[in-house]
């Protein structure tokens, strides 16, 4: 099968690989013309060190031949999914749709798949989300994902085309669900870098992972979506390895800001625009999303981390 992928960065290559090293004919596209020439030509990405990537992967300067395919993945930073959709929707039109990012965008107030059912309504909107470092996808390693998609036969078509020898596919038809699994556990990595950055402790990111999943899940029932679907692997399993491992660039940003260091602002932190939005949404829907609040809050330093640690621990106490 031919595949498109827009988003030449750690995930689009990485999902490249491993659909490539399936036997699918993969037409990659990435806006950074100089990065599509090292990749045609070393056969190399700098972002996936040690892993070769395969000749069935076409790296393309421009979207045609990547608008040729009938299914594209966009793995591209979630703020920037609605500019890309808005530019290119008469193109878009008709094919199979599958977010590859994890965010609430800022300006929409939408995950990824909801997005682009807003924007292009006559594509199949779907998402594929769920625990998954780049690195692992790209070296062969096993990896469980969520697909998701509202239409149910279109999502077995998916489910099936997109899975590998590596790559294991679930399939939901709660998109809302899902997206939003995928952009809280991220705001919730940030808190628990910030935690062990801070010296807060292991005990201290146990309570936040702990505390942090009703609240997803109080936001996602809230938006329309199952609680059940934050139990699987877009929430409980991405949450999980989401916020104990030092792979995760959320994490380590968190990290970053419980130690007081800087941290490089080229990196993808899709968090900390989530967490704005979620602190937008909590007030405009009158829920209580106090963790992602104040990782809104730190992030634009309106506050620091012992107000934030205290902000959290002087609440009412409440039942579990
Ligand atoms: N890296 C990982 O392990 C995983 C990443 N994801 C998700 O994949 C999405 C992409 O992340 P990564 O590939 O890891 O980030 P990355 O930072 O490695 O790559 C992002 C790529 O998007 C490109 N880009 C940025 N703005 C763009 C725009 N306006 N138009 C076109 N291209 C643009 C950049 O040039 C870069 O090549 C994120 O939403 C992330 O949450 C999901 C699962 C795993
Ligand atoms: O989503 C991811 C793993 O499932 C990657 O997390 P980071 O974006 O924090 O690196």
């Amino acid at each position: 099968m031919k595949i498109g992928i827009i988003g030449g960065g750690a995930f689009g290559t990485a999902l490249g690989v491993a659909l490539a090293l399936d036997g699918n004919e993969i037409a990659l596209w990435a806006r950074d013309a100089t990065a599509v020439e090292m990749m045609q030509t070393t056969r190399m990405n700098a972002k996936l060190p040690g892993v070769a990537l395969p000749q069935n992967i076409t790296f393309c300067a421009t979207l045609g031949t990547v608008f040729a395919c009938d299914t594209l993945l966009l793995a591209i930073p979630a703020q920037t999914l609605p500019d890309f959709l808005k530019t290119h929707a008469a193109q878009l039109g008709g094919k199979y749709l599958v977010a590859c990012c994890k965010g609430i965008d800022l300006t929409r107030m939408t995950g990824p798949a909801s997005t682009i059912r807003d924007l292009v309504p006559d594509a199949t909107a779907a998402m594929l989300t769920g625990p998954s470092f780049a690195a692992d996808i790209a070296r062969g390693l096993p990896t469980a994902l969520t697909l998701a998609c509202a239409d149910d036969a279109q999502g077995a078509i998916l489910q099936t085309a997109l899975s590998t020898t590596s790559l294991r596919l679930y399939r939901t038809v709660d998109t809302i669900g899902a997206e939003l699994g995928g952009a809280l556990k991220n705001v919730m990595a940030i808190a628990s870098g910030v935690a062990i950055g801070a010296g807060l402790g292991e005990s201290a990111r146990a309570a936040l992972i702990t505390r942090g999943f009703p609240e997803m899940q109080r936001l996602a029932t809230k938006l329309g979506g199952q609680a059940d679907t934050l139990s699987g692997l877009s929430g409980f399993g991405d949450l999980v390895l989401t916020c104990t491992s030092e792979q995760s660039r959320n994490f380590r940003y968190g990290l970053a800001l419980g130690r007081g260091e800087s941290f490089d602002s080229s990196t993808t932190v899709e968090g900390a625009a989530t967490a704005r939005a979620v602190r937008q949404l909590a007030h405009d829907l009158d829920i209580d999303m106090p963790i992602c609040t104040v990782v809104a809050d730190l992030t634009e330093n309106k506050t620091d981390v012992m107000r934030a640690l205290n902000a959290l621990l002087s609440r009412p106490l409440k039942e579990e």
